[in-house]
């Protein structure tokens, strides 16, 4: 090779660490799913001259999903689509691989941190000589290696965030954590014209499942309730806990003329929960509720507490009229 092939080939190297370095340090500092797989999905393909990044994830339990699902806003939602979950993956080394068209190469690295295997960096490019068989991949494996320790570092960052935000007996939102759902859905209705829907629900004679059966089947009938709510309404919904036995609903995109038929599916769901009492004796159990849409409106402003408010008033009305009933409000 000739000298001045050879130091074209220094600097071009030497060009390739630094932008590495600088991007494995911006890796560093992601703290949450959003931060992270942007940079990985979106910044890494356009700084190093590559066509497109996906990720095979290692998600025996599905929690990695769930955690992304629940951090990332629905508009953010397309960077999942740049994301296999598997249940399982057999364990490769990092290696040239055959692509599928338009792309005319790759490379896989393996995503690897203490002895656990996370999953699969794939690299694509629509040049056949961007990765050829035999060619050199330490960069590429130290930035693996980067992405694989940033990935335990974010996983953990937002299992701890999503504590903060989870109510402990039932895993739906607490208080805080669905404010901040709230928020965020109002935020995206304005710039989007997007439609949501609320509903507000209060299990009936709640002290009564208490005295009667004791806490613990109390306690049981919150949980089922959860898991109820949580396998009638769709995986983006959700669900917080905003006090004892009190519960709200928020349904991203949920049109006024669906929300009628969803409410009637929640309450029928209810009733047909099959909760048992310490002697194994089934509790029947009912709840009242308020419901609504919200139209969210540029330079408008409607908290999450003015609409609780709202229904509250309805949700009474319910009670008033002899429970296991959920009321229509009026817009807000
Ligand atoms: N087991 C259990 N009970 C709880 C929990 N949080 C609140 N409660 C109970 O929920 C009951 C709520 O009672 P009330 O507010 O009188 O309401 P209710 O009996 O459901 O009556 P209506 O709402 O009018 O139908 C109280 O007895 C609380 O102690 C909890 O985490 N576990």
């Amino acid at each position: 090779m000739e000298l001045a092939e050879l130091l074209d080939n220094a600097r071009r190297n030497e060009a390739l660490l630094k932008r590495l370095q600088a991007f494995e340090l911006q890796l560093l500092s992601a703290q949450n799913w959003q931060d992270f797989l942007t940079l990985l999905l979106e910044a890494l393909p356009s700084q190093f001259d590559l066509d497109a990044v996906s990720l095979r994830i290692c998600d025996p339990d599905g929690e990695l999903k769930s955690s992304m699902l629940q951090s990332l806003d629905i508009d953010q939602g397309a960077l999942l689509n740049q994301i296999e979950f598997k249940v399982s993956l057999p364990i490769a080394r990092a290696d040239v691989i055959e692509t599928p068209p338009p792309w005319r190469s790759g490379l896989r690295l393996p995503l690897m941190r203490g002895g656990e295997y996370l999953g699969q960096l794939i690299m694509y490019a629509s040049r056949e000589d961007r990765f050829t068989p035999g060619m050199a991949t330490d960069f590429m494996q130290h930035l693996a290696a980067v992405i694989a320790a940033c990935l335990v570092m974010v996983r953990q960052s937002e299992a701890q965030a999503l504590m903060a935000l989870t109510d402990p007996l039932t895993g739906a939102e607490n208080r805080r954590g669905f404010e901040r759902v709230y928020r965020r859905e109002w935020a995206r209705g304005q710039r989007q014209h997007h439609v949501f829907s609320m509903v507000l629900m209060d299990i009936d004679h709640f002290k009564k499942v208490n005295d009667v059966h004791g806490h613990g089947t109390g306690d049981r009938v919150l949980k089922n309730l959860c898991r109820t709510l949580k396998s009638t309404i769709r995986p983006t919904d959700h669900i917080g806990r905003l006090g004892g036995e009190e519960f709200a609903l928020l349904l991203p995109g949920c049109q006024p003329d669906q929300l009628t038929n969803v409410v009637s599916r929640v309450q029928e769901s209810i009733r047909e929960m099959q909760v048992l009492n310490d002697s194994g004796k089934r509790v029947p159990v009912t709840a009242s509720g308020a419901f609504i849409s919200v139209t969210p409106r540029p330079h408008q402003d409607l908290s999450v507490e003015q609409v609780l408010d709202h229904l509250d008033k309805y949700l009474y009305k319910a009670k008033a009229a002899g429970r296991n009933l959920f009321l229509p409000a009026e817009s807000a």
